[in-house]
């Protein structure tokens, strides 16, 4: 790969996550600058366009990605976008960061995966963006050191304040827990074999019809269990938590407990709101990695195996929740090209 000093980027998709990626990479990252933005909404494109010196709106990705301005693309558009503009950044030999999910299931995913393995060469990193959190990365590490002994158990917990309206019952699994599926993966190096998803009555804050909350249960080939509580309408805050529990000990992250006040005869600190504040640093960390590699000519980070075995788990999670039932993993041969590290 022959990329400029300073990496042009074009950024597919900017509605929230796509805009904060840009403001990310015009003023907090290095190495980068936004050359191009795309949205099939030309209005919404061009107004983040505005706002960044030499960056170039359009509505067609493809476009975008033949300027000779652009050496790498973000994207971030809705998840049934991104095949298209994963299969149009390989015609063009583009590095891709793609925000999680790869893409919304398997078959897709598998497709993607095998263009992939026909050009020879990884071109993707997927946003699975917990791998780049300090408190994530600090529980790999200490897992990694076999103090606590073998992990048995893990323990998760994903909260958010409220669900956006196209959310779906199974939208809880393939858009939130798809995280969970990869922590799991990257924290205890197995496979997931199968899923079961167990639902009480929902809430009274979930919109009508939203199985909210779910409690999923992930099986892993190297015999470990991790469970996952995704509860979309909580309405106090955007909670992630994780406790790993070991033959000889415990370790847990995300209780947030950065700043504790006393007053009033009470105790406590606050909670955040959503994901753009609670892994700002992620953010930062995993979009810096991505152009740092790109500029040495490497592809790094979760890659489109990752993404291919979260769709294949979050799909069989989709079946769980739907029949009731323990749905087991079907996953396609590991291509040579991704290793053969979970
Ligand atoms: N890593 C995370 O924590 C995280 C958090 C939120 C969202 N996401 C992911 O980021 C992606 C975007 O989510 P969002 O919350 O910003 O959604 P959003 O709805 O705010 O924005 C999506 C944008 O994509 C545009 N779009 C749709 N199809 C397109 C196409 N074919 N070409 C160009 N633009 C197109 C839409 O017009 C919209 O502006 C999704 O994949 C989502 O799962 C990741
Ligand atoms: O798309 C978002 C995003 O991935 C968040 O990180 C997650 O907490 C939400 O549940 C999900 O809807």
């Amino acid at each position: 790969m022959n990329r400029r000093e300073t990496l042009g980027i074009a950024v597919v998709g900017t509605g929230r996550m796509g805009a904060d990626h840009v403001r990310r990479i015009d003023r907090v990252i290095s190495g980068a600058r936004v050359a191009a933005v795309v949205d099939i909404d030309r209005a919404r494109a061009e107004a983040v366009a505005a706002g960044v010196d030499g960056c170039t709106a359009y509505v067609d990705a493809d476009e975008a990605m033949a300027s000779a301005d652009v050496d790498a693309v973000l994207v971030a558009s809705s998840g049934a976008a991104h095949e298209e503009a994963l299969l149009a950044a390989f015609a063009r030999d583009l590095p891709v960061l793609c925000e999680k999910p790869l893409t919304p299931d398997a078959a897709s995913a598998l497709r993607v995966m095998e263009a992939e393995v026909a050009l020879g060469h990884r071109l993707v990193q997927v946003g699975f963006m917990r791998r780049y959190d300090t408190e994530y990365v600090r529980l790999k590490a200490l897992l990694g050191t076999g103090q606590l002994g073998r992990p048995l158990m893990l323990h998760n917990r994903h909260r958010n304040v409220a669900s956006p309206p196209f959310f779906t019952s199974s939208m809880l699994i393939t858009d939130s827990v798809a995280h969970e599926v990869d922590v799991t993966r990257w924290l205890l190096g197995h496979e997931i074999s199968a899923v079961t998803v167990l639902c009480p009555e929902p809430s009274s804050g979930a919109p009508g019809g939203l199985r909210d909350p779910q409690f999923v249960v992930l099986e892993t080939d190297g015999g470990a269990l991790s469970d996952v509580e995704i509860f979309v309408n909580c309405g106090f805050g955007y909670q992630v938590q994780a406790e790993a529990v070991c033959e000889r000990g415990t370790a847990r992250i995300g209780d947030g407990h950065e700043l504790v006040t006393n007053m009033a005869g009470r105790w406590g600190g606050t909670i955040p709101q959503d994901w753009t504040e609670r892994f700002a640093q992620a953010y930062d960390d995993e979009v810096q990695a991505w152009v740092d590699a790109t500029r040495r000519g490497e592809v790094t980070g979760p890659s489109t195996w990752d993404g291919y075995a979260a769709a294949a788990v979050c799909e069989a999670g989709v079946r769980a929740l739907e029949t009731g039932r323990r749905v087991e993993v079907s996953l396609a041969e590991r291509p040579g090209l991704y290793g053969a590290e979970v």
